[in-house]
Order: structure tokens, then sequence, then C-alpha cells
């Protein structure tokens, strides 16, 4: 139901945003963050995060990546989806650090509720979805690639993937570790999170966290060919493995969404927390020059 009207509210918002045109045959609308690239006749759909410069995960971004999936969810025409980054080099930086340091409580708390609807949109997606990874992916990207139902990763060293929440000074909220779990095992993820450690694809791809490691050219058409094996399956069947599968952790978020929007906000306002946010950032920063 909470799912429902926000979907509803999103929509709203939806109609006044966009741009569209018609390129090879295939629909695009394109907001500013999230550019589409819908076959309807194929039945795919292929989303772009293009929120420069490095696809952080902004209020703004979250919500015309929602209206965005929203659009495709609502017709029934769409049956797969391929996430991937309109930069490569990064699929997404994670959540935005701008939007959890130096801001108001009612500001930390809207934000939080838009990743949860994030996480909770794509985790219970009916449509197929497969990530095509073509960048560097930490935290709150890598959750985003860990909703999907089969994750592709380019070969090159240089990009990783992991929740390193912890060498933020952060915590990952338990739905994130549940879903990081549920990928790795209890071990490996209780290791990982410590650490926050970022992972290397052919690491990644040891551990489970990806499905499939490709040369870089490769993503895309690769993408293509395992979406084309799922869209084989009947939905209704795959649909109701996934949500056999997907539920319960989904509802053991829905039921404490209130308390752990409450629990964010007062970790994130904590003195200390905003510190060593401060010195995460004076570190990017420094990385530059
Ligand atoms: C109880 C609940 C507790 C809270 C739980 C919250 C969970 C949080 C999960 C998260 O997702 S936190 C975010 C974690 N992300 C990172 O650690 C990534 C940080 N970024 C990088 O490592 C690099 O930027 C990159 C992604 C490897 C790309 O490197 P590149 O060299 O291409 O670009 P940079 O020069 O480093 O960055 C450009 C520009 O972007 C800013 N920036 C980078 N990442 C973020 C971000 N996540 N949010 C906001 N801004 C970001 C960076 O500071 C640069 O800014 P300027 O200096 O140009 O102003």
């Amino acid at each position: 139901m909470a799912l429902a009207a926000a979907g509803r509210v999103l929509l709203q918002a939806g109609s006044r945003l966009g741009r569209r045109e018609v390129v090879d045959g295939a629909r695009r609308f394109a907001n500013k963050r999230v550019e589409v690239e819908a076959d309807e006749a194929a039945g795919i759909a292929v989303m772009k995060l293009k929120n420069p410069p490095v696809n952080s995960l902004s209020l703004e971004f979250l919500t015309e990546f929602l209206i965005s999936l929203e659009k495709l969810e609502n017709n029934k025409n769409f049956r797969g989806v391929i996430l991937t980054s309109e930069r490569p080099g990064v699929f997404s930086a994670g959540l935005d650090l701008m939007e959890m340091y130096g801001r108001n409580p009612a500001h930390y708390a809207e934000y939080w509720r838009a990743v949860q609807e994030l996480w909770l949109r794509l985790y219970l997606s009916n449509m197929i979805l497969v990530c095509a990874i073509n960048g560097t992916s930490p935290a709150g990207g890598c959750l985003m690639a860990l909703t999907c139902d089969h994750r592709i990763m380019a070969d090159n060293p240089k990009y990783t993937i992991g929740l390193n929440e912890s060498q933020l000074g952060i915590v990952a909220p338990f739905w994130f570790k549940d879903n990081f779990v549920n990928t790795v095992g209890y071990r490996t993820a209780e290791h990982a999170l410590q650490l926050g450690l970022l992972f290397p694809p052919a690491e990644a791809l040891k551990l489970g966290i990806v499905d499939e490691v490709v040369p870089e050219d490769q993503v895309h058409s690769k993408a293509q060919s395992v979406m084309a094996q799922w869209m084989a399956i009947p939905d209704h069947s795959r649909q109701l493995t996934k949500n056999m599968m997907r539920k319960a952790m989904a509802d053991n978020l829905i039921k404490q969404r209130e308390a752990d929007i409450q629990n964010f906000v007062s970790f994130i306002s904590r003195d200390s927390i905003q510190k060593s946010l401060h010195t995460y950032l004076e570190k990017l920063k420094q990385k530059k020059g």
C-alpha cells in the first residue's frame, strides 16, 4: 500500500519531468539524471545512471530514478531492465555524502526514506534486473547492484565493488547487511563489512558479489544475452519464485521503516559521525591535489 501511494506521487511528479524521442525504434526518455532507452517491442529497457561527476545517489537522482522505474513497471510490455552507468569508469559512488553532511534532521529523514524506497522498489521489482557494472561501485552503488537478478562486471582491476561504510566511520544498516549476507554468506560478509572491503572484479566474482566478469567492451552485449536467457523463463513462475526468495527480507524493512529512519537520523546527526564524514570528504578532496 505504502509503495503504491509513493508510486502515485512519483508518477505525478514524473509527468512534469522528462524529454522523449525515438531512436532506432527504441523510445528514449531522459530526465536530467537518468537516461532510459526503452525498446517496447523487445520488452527491455536500458537505464543509464547519469549524475555527474560520479553518479552519487543524491535525493534528486533518487527521485528521477524512481519515476523512470515506475514508468517501466506500469507498462506491462516491459519485462526486463538493464542497469548501467552512462559514464564508464564509475557505476555509482554510492549515497551522496552531501545529503548526509551538514543538513537538518528533516532533510536526513527525507533522504533516508528515498534510499529505502530505491532499495524496496528494485529488490521487489517484478521485472528482470540485470546489472552491467561498468565501473567502480562502492557502498550504495554496490547495494543497487545487489538488488539485481544478475550482475556482470567489467574486467578492469581499477574498478572495485563492496560495502565500505566502515571505512567512512558509518555503519551499513541491517537491510544492506542482510542483502549482502544473502549474497556472499555470513562469514564473508562479517569480515568484509567490518573492514569495509572493496573488491576488484576477480575477487568479487570468487565471493559471488558479481555473477560474471567480462572484458570491458563486452559488458553491454553480455547483459543483452543474459537478459535474453532470463526472458525465456515464463514470467509468472520466475516472479513467484523471486517473491518467495525476497519477500521476507523486504517485509523486515517495511515493518521497521519508521524506526529505521529515526535510527538513521539520530546516528547521522551525531557530532562524531559528522566529523568522520568531514574527514572522509577532505580525504576525497586531497586525493585530487
Ligand atoms: C544507521 C545508518 C548509517 C548510515 C548508513 C549510510 C550508508 C552509506 C552508504 C554510502 O553509499 S556512503 C558513500 C560511499 N562512497 C564512497 O566511499 C565513494 C567515494 N568516492 C570515491 O571513492 C571516488 O570519488 C570514486 C567513486 C572512486 C571516483 O573517483 P574519481 O577520481 O573519478 O572522482 P573524485 O575526484 O574522487 O570525485 C569527484 C567529485 O565527486 C565527489 N564525490 C565522490 N564521491 C561522492 C559521494 N559518494 N557523494 C558525494 N560526492 C562525492 C568528490 O568529493 C569530488 O568532488 P569535488 O572535489 O569535485 O567537489
